[in-house]
């Protein structure tokens, strides 16, 4: 991430970063201008010219002025209409350029700035998994919409100002020497007073800028946050303190808009005074030289319009420098997220996994995450489970089990260890191969607000209407699907809020049964789910699981004990091994667990070990 210096500049060097931007900000600029600016340059040529055009018919108005004036001193009327119609040409010739101009910049504008949020969104999507936990969803929306906002509009203040007013001034500039050569070097002696004082808040704007950026960061998620927690929120009656959370965040934002604002709105009344004092000093001088028969009035009507023309271009320049550090922290933002490369990729010389039976071999695996590196989650886990096997993971919360699961796609990669599938290492084959023969149902079914048909085909895009409704009935779904408002095409919400949670595991279910992968991961998949519903997927389950090897976590032991194979896990390692017959007759955790559960759990009654 290029960060800007922070640290104190030495002696001398304080003064001279004043007025120019530091190392760090002309290298991010040089980059941005690379990557997304001169890429456009057809476009920018275009809006260049079209730029010249305004600023050189600008440049003419003061003329047409002096020579009315002229004329009208004279009292020449028979010239007049030609200076008339001169003067309605220029203005109508102007309003045309200003509107094409107008619209071609904003369109490069505008377009630079949806590329940005396509390939910041992409890129982003494409990180790791840890990557995209470890920072709330809210603050990657800010990152996406409030951070490229400011380098868009940095962009739109820069093309205007930095060409139009530029060049706008420049023929004006032109235009007042040719009236006034030595009242405009009077003029000219004014306005550098001011790049100090720009220089000095434009640099105050960028830090006020970036912690604008941060705490609308948090104020997005923070708003995410609360309005998706609605139902905790009512239940428990939090009302208070959740608008109490937020609008304690709105404040410190409306705070530090404020204090931009301040420091911008600084900039213009200095403009606006030295502008003054321009006028002020041209109207002195003017008397002087026109009692003195040097100058006509024309020559001063006409200088004074070309100032009072420039003084806007002139304001705008001067809070130019301020847009662009805003811009920058914006830019900073960016490029901190697009620098981020993956870890989990394929090697260079990865093969394509190749899926036989399915066969899972779990070699000495060990595993921590970035945030506890030395409180490993997983330890020496060796287990082998045979192609087309069901295997259960149980054991008490927190004991490793997803964690487990989750490296099998390689959400995460480990630390310690090989997984291989059927004896092909998952860290050496392409990440893809690896997805495409893995099928999930995690704890927290992820469901987005579409159709139900449209949720189920994200197991498989270009599934038929036949496939998806062939794995609604395996996932025990179709019923109640059919019984919505609009059957396969009822739209659930986001998260999928207007069905039962039970209803929407068995979308996620559908989901994965259509995906049809030779190895499927359940994490907890039928917890929600009412006894006669779990039986029905379960039974769906035994027949769609029979020709894969089937991984899975679940608390109700009932659900487990067909399973080929238990693995009792505790404080990350497998710490009992064998079928549910054996486990019982072990006596071990297993046993105590089943034992624990027999009360609630009538099912595992009917087993002997169980009930011994
Ligand atoms: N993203 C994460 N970052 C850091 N630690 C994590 C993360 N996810 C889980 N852990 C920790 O890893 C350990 C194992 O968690 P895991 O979710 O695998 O347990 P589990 O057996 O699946 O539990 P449960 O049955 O409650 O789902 C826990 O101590 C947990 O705190």
């Amino acid at each position: 991430m290029s960060k800007a210096s922070t640290g104190t500049p030495p002696k001398g060097a304080k003064a001279r970063k004043r007025v120019a931007f530091d190392a760090n900000s002309r290298l991010l600029i040089s980059r941005f201008l690379n990557d997304w600016v001169w890429p456009r340059w057809r476009s920018l040529l275009y809006a260049l010219v079209l730029t010249a055009c305004l600023a050189a018919i600008t440049g003419g108005y003061p003329m047409i002025i002096k020579l009315s004036f002229d004329t009208l001193m004279k009292e020449q009327t028979g010239t007049l209409l030609p200076i008339l119609l001169g003067i309605i040409a220029i203005t109508v010739a102007r309003s045309i350029f200003m509107y094409l101009q107008t619209v071609s910049t904003q369109r490069i504008v505008h377009r630079m700035g949806t590329d940005i949020q396509k390939a910041a969104f992409t890129h982003l999507i494409e990180a790791d998994f840890a990557r995209l936990s470890r920072e709330s969803p809210g603050h990657l929306l800010s990152r996406l919409t409030n951070d490229i906002n400011m380098i868009q509009q940095a962009v739109q203040a820069t093309v205007n100002t930095a060409v139009r007013d530029v060049l706008m001034v420049v023929a004006l500039v032109i235009s007042m020497f040719y009236l006034d050569w030595l009242m405009s070097l009077f003029v000219l002696g004014v306005y550098p007073i001011a790049a100090l004082p720009i220089a000095i808040i434009s640099e105050r704007l960028r830090k006020v800028a970036k912690r604008t950026q941060s705490q609308l960061g948090d104020l997005t998620s923070l708003l995410s946050e609360k309005l998706s927690g609605s139902r905790l929120i009512k239940t428990f009656r939090l009302e208070n303190y959740a608008s109490e959370k937020v609008h304690s965040s709105f404040e410190e934002v409306f705070k530090l808009r404020m204090k931009a604002l301040r420091n911008r709105a600084r900039l213009d009344p200095m403009l606006e005074a030295l502008g003054g004092l321009a006028v002020a000093g041209v109207i002195a001088f003017a008397y002087w030289r026109i009692s003195s028969g040097i100058s006509t009035v024309g020559d001063f009507m006409g200088f004074i319009t070309a100032l009072l023309m420039a003084a806007q271009p002139i304001r705008s320049l001067g809070n130019l420098s301020g847009k662009i550090q805003e811009g920058l922290a914006g830019a900073e933002s960016l490029y901190g997220l697009l620098e981020e490369k993956p870890k989990i990729i394929d090697l260079p010389d990865a093969a394509t996994l190749k899926v036989t039976g399915g066969n899972i071999r779990f070699d000495n695996v060990a595993f921590a995450y970035d945030s506890a590196p030395d409180a490993p989650a997983l330890r020496g886990i060796n287990v082998d489970i045979p192609a087309g096997a069901t295997v259960a993971f149980v054991g008490r919360s927190g004991a490793g089990k997803s964690t487990l699961i989750n490296l099998v796609p390689r959400l995460f990669d480990l630390t310690g260890g090989t997984i291989s599938i059927d004896g092909q290492d998952i860290q050496q084959v392409r990440l893809a191969s690896l997805r495409d023969n893995i099928a999930i149902v995690s704890q927290d079914v992820t469901l987005f607000d579409d159709t139900i048909r449209a949720n189920i085909a994200l197991g498989r895009l270009d599934a038929s209407d036949s496939d998806i409704v062939a794995a609604a009935k395996a996932a025990a779904a179709h019923d109640f699907i059919i019984a919505q408002p609009s059957g396969y095409d009822t739209q659930i919400g986001s998260s999928g809020q207007r069905l039962s949670g039970g209803q929407r595991q068995r979308l996620a279910l559908a989901r994965a049964i259509l995906k049809n992968a030779p190895i499927l991961l359940l994490d907890e998949a039928t917890s929600a789910l009412d006894t006669e519903s779990e039986r029905l997927v379960q039974e769906a389950l035994t027949h769609f699981t029979s020709n894969r090897t089937t991984l899975v976590i679940a608390h109700r032991l009932s659900t487990v004990q067909n399973a080929d194979l238990i693995c009792v896990m505790d404080e990350g390692q497998i710490i009992e091994l064998g079928n549910h017959t054996d486990l019982m007759a072990q006596d071990g955790t297993y046993a105590m667990l089943a034992k624990t559960q027999l009360v609630a759990d009538p099912v595992l009654v009917d087993d002997p070990a169980a009930a011994g």
